[in-house]
């Protein structure tokens, strides 16, 4: 028997460099204590989000150099619309520049004032799209995600009775269609399983309400369902992926996940009426329906990029490199949300650091810790995300209060890994000491995460 090796081997690297406590002290200060505002020379590891951030392959850089510009009828636009048709099914594709570029060209057409959104727990600005638009994003994800302690193997799977009283309890013109969010990043990286799938799209079908999905990590949830769901385990990811597919109406995509990519976006669907009705917005927002805010070269890096993450030896390397960083982490006594997450460690800062009352954003003093101690950068998954209550304008706590690590694709090694786990670590030896947290001192009205800034409460 020998050891497991990545499927890969480095052809390209880019310098990360060191810096003492004393200047990423300053720096936060600087930073108004919103990691956000860090320069990337600031961040020893950059841990802020999977999201366009992943190493591309030598085949998708070969691909950029014969990327097609053409403004219609690009050969690279063919080559994505051919390898969406064929992993997902849906006929009619739109590029868009990134995955909230494809909700606001879908939700312009589909979503109206006062509206409902059922589906798990929709994303930051899935939501956003959602309430800039007047209507309600309801979060009908099974209880046991909120537990991180429960070792449920689909924690992003919908609580079908909590679905059914929204079918309800409002008329079907009001319930544009239900979202699931593939894997679900705001419970953790957590997978939703086929059967579950296939049960909201039956009950859906006697509602008839439509179904899509978020797809931005859709192959790490098909590798889920591959290894923990009863009977797949034979079956290829592709074929996985279609049959996911099959269950929905239509899709909208952050290429910057799963695509493997570092920008892009797009819709894909069935329905020639509504992927008409689209186009009009994508021609208004994005770019002619051939291109939607994407060069032809990043259409034709974007097409290899869904081949390569539909398969299974890049998915089992992707994410037991994130297993194995859980595991230290679980090792070391940290309180992080289990299963370990497709993409990303979530840690559970309340846990993590009790003396921190709520509204002083234990997630963010986590986060902060972190940089301060090891130069790792993180993201605040808790109420700061979580914004105010539209109408009330309180903050809104929401059930979970995590520091999420999320790990790049094909861009660290295990040696970051364990660096990783142990400046965790040194952090957690310390948290009785950590007993103050942060005050915000300017928000924007709208997703406010992104830029807000606070000071030491
Ligand atoms: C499930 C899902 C997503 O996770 C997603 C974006 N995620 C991101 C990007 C992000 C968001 C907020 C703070 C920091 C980084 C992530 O770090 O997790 C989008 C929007 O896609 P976009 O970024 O390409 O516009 C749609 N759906």
């Amino acid at each position: 028997k020998l050891p497991y090796a990545e499927p890969f081997r480095i052809k390209m690297v880019e310098e990360i460099r060191q810096s003492t406590r004393e200047e990423r002290e300053q720096w936060l200060k600087e930073a108004n204590y919103n990691l956000f505002n860090l320069k990337s020379s600031q961040v020893f590891i950059d841990l802020l989000t999977d999201s366009g951030t992943g190493a591309m392959s030598d085949r998708q850089w070969g691909a950029l150099m014969t990327g097609d510009e053409s403004y219609a009828g690009s050969r690279s636009f063919e080559q994505l619309q051919n390898t969406v048709e064929k992993i997902t099914g849906f006929k009619y594709l739109l590029p868009t520049h990134q995955g909230r570029a494809a909700e606001n060209v879908l939700f312009s057409v589909l979503v109206k004032e006062g509206n409902v959104v059922p589906g798990n727990s929709h994303f930051d600005t899935t939501k956003g799209h959602i309430e800039f638009r007047k209507a309600h994003a309801v979060d009908c994800t099974i209880d046991e995600a909120f537990d991180i302690n429960d070792l449920h193997p689909f924690k992003g799977n919908i609580n079908l009775e909590k679905l059914e009283e929204i079918y309800k309890s409002h008329p079907k013109e009001n319930i544009p269609f239900c979202l699931i969010t593939i894997t679900c990043n705001s419970s953790g990286g957590q997978p939703v399983s086929l059967e579950n799938m296939k049960a909201v799209r039956e009950l859906s079908n006697r509602y008839g309400i439509p179904v899509f999905f978020d797809s931005a990590r859709f192959a790490e949830n098909a590798y889920f369902i591959k290894k923990r769901e009863k009977g797949q385990e034979n079956r290829s990811i592709k074929e996985i992926c279609k049959e996911i597919f099959s269950y929905g109406d239509g899709m909208t995509m952050s290429s910057k996940k799963d695509g493997l990519v570092n920008i892009g976006g797009f819709i894909a669907l069935n329905s020639e009426e509504t992927f008409r009705k689209a186009s009009n917005f994508t021609i208004i927002y994005e770019g002619f329906i051939t291109y939607g805010g994407m060069a032809g070269r990043d259409m034709a890096a974007l097409a290899v990029g869904l081949d390569e993450a539909t398969e299974f030896a890049y998915l089992e390397s992707r994410i037991s490199q994130v297993e194995y960083l859980g595991n230290k982490l679980i090792e070391y006594g940290i309180p992080v949300q289990k299963p370990i997450g497709g993409h990303a460690v979530f840690i559970d800062s309340l846990n993590f650091l009790p003396n921190v009352s709520r509204a002083e954003y234990p997630a963010q003093t986590l986060g902060l810790e972190i940089y301060k101690e090891a130069g790792i950068r993180t993201v605040e998954i808790g109420t700061l995300l979580a914004d105010r209550d539209p109408e009330t304008r309180e903050n809104r706590y929401p059930k979970l209060e995590l520091v999420r690590l999320a790990i790049p694709r094909r861009t660290y090694t295990n040696n970051h890994m364990d660096y990783i786990a142990a400046g965790i670590k040194n952090v957690y030896e310390r948290r009785d000491e950590i007993s103050k947290g942060y005050k915000i001192t300017w928000e924007p009205d709208l997703l406010r995460h992104f830029t807000v800034q606070l000071e030491e409460a």
